[in-house]
């Protein structure tokens, strides 16, 4: 099966503004991808070119095989979007605004009367059948925009943004939803600006910034790059911090006497910490270990990528 994204050199200039600076994506077939990035990074432009609603300037993009622009139909009827605003027609029953939607990607009325009932109870508002949209709760739109998005039975759901604004139980059952999407095989690319998200969802993230891809890797390659902290305490704490001559070690601080050790890998190299200590003499009484986290390390690498073009 062909990549479910594959972007080449793409670039999107809206007058002055370069929204995409000579992108480079791939996402494989079966993923689940997470796209993240500042505000302006280039995200939804992005998504905006694969569905059609933008032309990019410059370079080519394809869905599962099939360029975005020449083969607008097959490349659109694969996607299923879930956008950021609700733009969704208000003064139809929810029911009826899913068999239009069905009916623009080509599927039969009666085939699409049954999907619009099946997503309706995949994402748990099918008692809202008859409901108009501006009538349904916060949590509720959020359900439906999903909804929207599964009534073409898409390979590639593009979620942007979808827990914004959502109270926490129903984040995790949004998350718990696109996950057994995942599973049964549809490929998900998903923006956030909660790391947390990504994190716990991804496979692998790609990092924008400024309309290019910083990085691209699964969120623990990521997170590995950035450094751990162990907290160690002693049975009779040192007066000063002793030295650690371990390169992956960053910097040693004694705080309220425990030891501070800031390392690169600091999980891997807590048996080191401990057998330098004890050669040293010291007794160590307990130890807490915290990880980098993606947050972390994502805002190192926009800030990075900030500063070398300033
Ligand atoms: N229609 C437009 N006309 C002019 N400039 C635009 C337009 N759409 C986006 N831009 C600009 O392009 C850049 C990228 O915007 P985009 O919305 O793609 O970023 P984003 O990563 O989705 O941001 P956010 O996280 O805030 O949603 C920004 O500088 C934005 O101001």
């Amino acid at each position: 099966m062909p990549q479910a994204i594959r972007a080449r050199d793409l670039e999107k200039d809206y007058g002055d503004v370069r929204a995409l600076d000579g992108l480079d994506l791939a996402v494989e077939s079966g993923e689940f991808f997470g796209l993240l990035g500042p505000n302006g990074a280039g995200k939804t432009t992005f998504i905006n070119i694969l569905v059609g609603l933008v032309h990019s300037t410059d370079g080519d993009v394809s869905v599962f095989g099939h360029d975005v622009e020449r083969e607008y139909q097959q490349a659109r009827d694969a996607i299923g979007l879930a956008p950021q605003e609700f733009n969704v027609d208000r003064f139809f029953p929810i029911k009826e605004v899913l068999e239009h939607k069905a009916g623009y990607h080509g599927i039969s009325r009666a085939e699409a009367s049954r999907r619009a009932e099946e997503a309706l109870r995949t994402v748990g508002i099918y008692d809202k059948r008859d409901t108009r949209f501006d009538w349904l709760s916060g949590g509720m739109k959020r359900r439906f925009m999903l909804a929207r998005a599964l009534v073409s039975d898409p390979d590639l759901l593009i979620l942007d943004e979808p827990t914004a604004g959502v109270d926490v139980e129903l984040r995790r059952d949004l998350w718990d939803l696109i996950t057994d999407l995942n599973d049964d095989g549809t490929t998900i690319l998903l923006t956030t600006h909660y790391i947390e998200e990504a994190e716990r969802l991804c496979d692998r993230v790609a990092i924008m910034d400024q309309g290019r891809k910083v990085e691209v890797a699964s969120p623990d390659e990521l997170m590995n790059r950035g450094t751990d902290k162990l907290t160690i305490g002693f049975r009779s704490p040192p007066s000063t911090a002793p030295s650690l001559g371990l390169p992956d070690v960053r910097d040693v601080t004694l705080t309220d006497d425990r030891l501070v050790v800031t390392a690169a890998r600091g999980t891997a190299i807590v048996p080191d910490v401990l057998r330098e200590l004890e050669s040293q003499g010291y007794e160590v009484s307990d130890l807490d270990i915290k990880r980098a986290s993606l947050e972390e390390v994502f805002v190192d690498l926009t800030r990075t990528e900030s500063a070398i073009e300033a």
